[in-house]
């Protein structure tokens, strides 16, 4: 009987280059430089063992955000491949569940799984090999129902393999004539729920007090001012900052700063009224520190735009960066290097918080 080629399978995405380049090599550069373990395994056959190297620290069974333990990988081009996907390629309230890499050599087999059996779940597998012959296998493999074929993808370089998290799919073993490592980055997401979309958006009032007060009517990175603060805020819910911290990333330039000079009519104690101390504190601070210089500096001696230098406190420093992350991630104009000087700049903080 004749078998008819199955209609493209709209479920799975097979995307090839479209991870910017920079960061491809920069990923398989730092693939390179990981301690792997050897004996991960899957549970639908524990005899196949196979190299690991795990970012995020989750479980199959974890539903919580994983972003900030990728953030805090030694090696910072994964929070930044962790930002890219979460940017470009999944919706606003994309929950990051998995972030982890596999090795398999010739005679390390995978098997066919499911990574998880609640929907709305994501499997993404990016290929970190910079060269792949047809005859090497190590093709992932999707199924369909009926546990034929529907997919399958050799692991060429820069290749982003898309699929729900419940569809059965595995690595097909490799030839012998293969004598590297296959390395699969794989990252696994919730989509944020249709009826959840409001959960990243700022407070109406605060958003009225901003506009009340002229963001709306000032220039900022070719949009105006309050459409920056609003996407930076939600930049930083999506990565699961604490309320204080997301409040200060809305309003995180309004006093001006050394970059942008405005003198907006706000008043410190009215912003202190609806944000808090404590977010207002920090938007303060960002707003006064001299940046960029400072993220190179010690947190013990941050050099303000009056010349005057104050120490932050250890969680406030991070908080800084964060929101510095995400200001710029917002502006399009966060790179590899900028994020390394962020995230390596000395983190000798101040034991007692600044009382400026
Ligand atoms: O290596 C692959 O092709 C697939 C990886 C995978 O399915 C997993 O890690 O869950
Ligand atoms: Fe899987």
């Amino acid at each position: 009987m004749k078998r008819e080629t199955p209609a493209a399978d709209q479920a799975i995405q097979i995307l090839d280059d479209i991870v910017p380049r920079e960061l491809y090599r920069s990923l398989v550069e730092s693939s390179l430089t990981l301690d792997w373990q050897f004996g991960w395994k899957t549970m639908s056959n524990p005899h196949m063992r196979y190299w690991h190297h795990e970012v995020g620290y989750g479980t199959k069974e974890n539903t919580e955000d994983c972003m900030a333990q990728v953030s805090r990988h030694r090696l910072a081009v994964f929070g930044l491949y962790q930002t890219w996907l979460t940017t470009h390629v999944f919706p606003a309230g994309t929950r990051i569940l998995r972030f982890y890499l596999n090795g398999h050599t010739y005679g390390s087999e995978g098997w066919p799984h499911t990574d998880s059996d609640r929907p709305g779940e994501v499997t993404t597998v990016l290929y970190l090999n910079e060269q792949w012959q047809a005859g090497w296998g190590g093709e992932t493999v999707i199924y369909d129902a009926a546990g034929d074929i529907a997919c399958a993808a050799l692991p060429r370089p820069n290749r982003l393999v898309i699929f729900p998290s419940d569809r059965l799919h595995g690595p097909r073993p490799l030839s012998k004539a293969f004598d590297d490592l296959r390395v699969v980055l794989v990252v696994k997401v919730a989509l944020p729920a249709a009826d959840a979309a409001d959960e990243h958006e700022p407070d109406p009032a605060l958003v009225a007090f901003l506009r009340d007060g002229g963001c709306a009517g000032l220039a900022h990175s070719g949009r105006d001012l309050l459409t920056h603060l609003i996407g930076t805020y939600r930049i930083l819910r999506r990565r699961g900052a604490a309320e204080a911290v997301c409040l200060a990333g809305l309003f995180h330039s309004i006093y001006g700063t050394s970059i942008m000079h405005c003198t907006l009519p706000l008043e410190r104690a009215a912003v202190r009224v609806r944000i808090g101390e404590h977010a207002e504190r920090l938007a303060w601070l960002f707003c006064m520190m001299d940046r960029p210089r400072c993220w190179a500096l010690p947190a013990t001696a941050v050099p303000l735009r009056t010349g005057a230098r104050v120490v932050v406190a250890a969680n406030d420093w991070r908080d800084l960066r964060l929101i510095e992350e995400a200001n710029l991630t917002e502006q399009g104009v966060l790179d590899t290097r900028r994020w390394d000087a962020l995230t390596h700049a000395p983190d000798t903080a101040g034991a007692q918080s600044d009382r400026t």
